[in-house]
């Protein structure tokens, strides 16, 4: 009977609150409580209606075999699961064990889906206790197999599927959605999946691969994520083929079809989730900027692909200044090369052109263009009108193919150079002393052309950023080789460390996951409402100052993925602070209490907390 009332008490409590968790309820529920061995002063409980195996098979309720022996009564699961109650540290052995069997990435990349669907606060406490080993699985590289083979090993739905089929219905769709509250959203349409091209629906596991890490890294709720795929068809001529292909058999929707289309789901979500971060992922040039200048001064969103790499980049570039004992004050000394002039290139120059202005050592943006060398498929964007040394004639009027470069673009165009010179061409003419690779083109820095940058500079920049792995631009062991042993190295998927000479060459890893978790985080605690560009340079400020001097002269840029939590907690506190500064942010600071303390209160850690079961109504 008292047990009864003091779990009504809980019920009562539990009700009022959002979140479904309850803290200090009544001393006296809780002195009747502590008749139950699993409720305590102060503990978290999480309530849910379900009974019998409908808890057992929710990933976001089941505790496998770690249910109290009070909570297999109280949820009607007693012989259900095994008799011996197991706690996570046991769970977490056997699961270690079966995971190290596995032979290959894509496996254990299956297992570890396997894992999230049975049981997600396991999968969070592995991830997070192994992020360095496990991050290369759910994310880059092996997450880029999974998308290529994602029809094949298909198992079972996640995330929400938005195709060719559903126009006219999407803002009834948002609703089948199971949960309320949604924080964070990543959305891709497949276009351009790392640089592995067009994977149509297959895209899916990239956003399910960002927010893992926006769980792991940045504290984001398990229950507050939203991984999304717009379907609106594929060119992937040998998916279209595959009778097992997943997504929608047309070929991809253009032009006006293909801005309604994303419109409607945008007008969608915000129906239901108007507060929800939005993060467009993996959307090819020119559509990804043109969603994001659509959409960014309406709604809280960022482009991925162009702005939170451009955090990461920027923060490795200022970090190798200092480095090489320069001050980062002087990013306008650098002559910097960028092979890839899509959304990547493109974003990240952009925030090194910004840095620039900010720090005031140039005369206007243009003289800031005017340090970057850009370089597409064809070669450096030059002048089309000066003549080849080669004796081949200027290309005809105007850009020759060249018609598609846009403005921003042709921000970067060398008027004073011929157009198409070859990279190697033109870091024998500029001697660059940072080289950044943004094509998806694999080899693309080649030994004729980091072995010539390497003789104009005493530390050269080397960042092959594509991914997954086999896409890098040139592999770690190459970049040292060509510069004997002498590069500041980042590559965008992890390569190990390199013994050159007996000195032990360190890779660094720059790749947005270092900044779009902590993002999110600051976004979601300050309830910001937009996204702003300040946001992305006080990121790239942050990370680039995490090192300490002994980790910057061994040619440690930043600490790596292992550190997610704490980078996150950083940028977070910044991301934080701007929101407010510039009135952007929809929550209240409390009085006495530091951002540090609020973030680190609010970030989600992976435990299993007393599950209580509530009546339905
Ligand atoms: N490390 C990181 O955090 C990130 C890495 N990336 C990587 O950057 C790459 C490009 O991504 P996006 O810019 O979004 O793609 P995109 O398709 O928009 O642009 C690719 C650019 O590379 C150029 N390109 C292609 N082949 C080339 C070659 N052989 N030589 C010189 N340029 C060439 C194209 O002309 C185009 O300008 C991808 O591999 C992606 O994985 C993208 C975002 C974040
Ligand atoms: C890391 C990432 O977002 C990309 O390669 O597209
Ligand atoms: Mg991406």
């Amino acid at each position: 009977m008292l047990r009864n009332r003091a779990l009504q008490t809980v019920h009562a409590a539990a009700k009022r609150h959002v979140t479904s968790q309850v803290r200090n309820y009544s001393r006296r529920a809780l002195t009747t409580l502590a008749a139950f061995p699993d409720l305590r002063m102060e503990t978290m409980v999480q309530t849910t209606s379900k009974h019998g195996m409908d808890v057992i098979h929710d990933p976001l309720l089941s505790k496998g075999t770690a249910f109290s022996m009070s909570e297999r009564e109280r949820l009607g699961i007693r012989g259900l699961v095994p008799p011996r109650t197991q706690e996570m540290d046991k769970q977490l052995k056997r699961i270690i064990r079966n995971l190290r069997e596995c032979k290959t990435p894509l496996e254990k990349f299956i297992f570890m889906n396997a894992l999230q669907d049975r049981n997600e606060t396991l999968y969070y406490r592995l991830l997070i206790d192994n992020l360095e080993e496990l991050s290369q699985i759910v994310y880059t590289p092996t997450v880029g197999e999974a998308c290529q083979r994602f029809h094949s090993i298909y198992r079972r739905s996640r995330g929400m599927y938005f195709s060719s089929l559903d126009r006219g219905q999407m803002s009834a769709m948002v609703h089948n959605w199971p949960h309320d509250q949604v924080d964070v959203i990543v959305v891709t349409d497949g276009s351009r999946v790392l640089g592995l091209g067009d994977l149509g629906a297959n895209g899916m596991q990239i956003p399910i691969g960002k927010l893992s890490l926006y769980v792991a890294g940045g504290g984001i709720r398990p229950t507050s994520i939203l991984p999304v795929v717009l379907d609106i068809g594929t060119n992937n001529e040998e998916l279209l083929n595959d009778p097992l292909y997943l997504g929608m058999g047309h070929r991809r929707l253009e032009g006006e079809e293909y801005y309604s289309f994303v419109d409607e789901w945008v007008h969608a979500i915000q129906s239901r989730y108007p507060n929800a971060l939005i993060q467009f992922e993996d959307f090819k040039y020119p559509h990804a900027y043109n969603l994001l200048h659509k959409y960014q001064d309406n709604i809280c969103c960022f482009n991925d692909d162009i702005q939170s790499t451009s955090a990461v980049a920027l923060a490795g570039v200022l970090a190798a200044l200092k480095a090489r004992g320069q001050a980062i004050t002087d990013l306008n000394e650098e002559r910097i090369i960028c092979v890839g002039a899509g959304s990547a290139g493109v974003g990240v120059c952009e925030g090194i052109v910004d840095c620039m202005v900010e720090q005031g050592k140039v005369t206007s943006r243009e003289d800031a263009y005017r340090r970057i060398w850009m370089l597409d498929q064809h070669g450096l964007l030059g002048n089309p009108h000066i003549a080849s040394t080669d004796g081949s004639k200027p290309t005809s009027l105007g850009l020759g193919d060249r018609t598609s470069l846009d403005e921003r673009q042709m921000c970067y165009l060398k008027k004073d150079m011929k157009d198409r010179m070859t990279l190697e061409e033109v870091v024998k003419s500029v001697k660059p002393t940072v080289i950044l690779g943004l094509s998806g083109a694999p080899g693309v820095f080649t030994e004729g052309a980091i072995r010539a940058m390497a003789e104009g500079v005493e530390k050269p920049v080397v960042f092959p950023l594509s991914n997954p792995t086999r896409q890098s631009e040139c592999s770690a062991e190459q970049a040292f080789k060509w510069t004997d042993g002498r590069a500041i190295f980042a590559s965008g998927s992890p390569f190990k460390d390199v013994e050159y000479n007996g000195k032990t060459c360190k890779v660094n890893q720059i790749n947005n996951v270092m900044s779009f978790p902590g993002l999110g985080l600051g976004i979601t605690v300050s309830r910001a409402s937009r996204v702003t560009s300040k946001m992305f340079m006080e990121t790239a400020i942050t990370i680039a100052n995490m090192a300490s001097e002994d980790q910057l002269k061994s040619g440690i840029l930043f600490p790596g993925v292992s550190a997610l939590r704490e980078i996150s907690k950083e940028v977070a506190v910044r991301v934080c602070e701007v929101a407010h500064e510039q009135g952007l942010a929809r929550a209240q600071l409390r009085q006495g209490v530091s951002l540090k303390n609020i973030i680190e209160e609010s970030m989600w850690s992976p435990h299993y907390v007393p599950l209580i079961r509530i009546s339905q109504d």
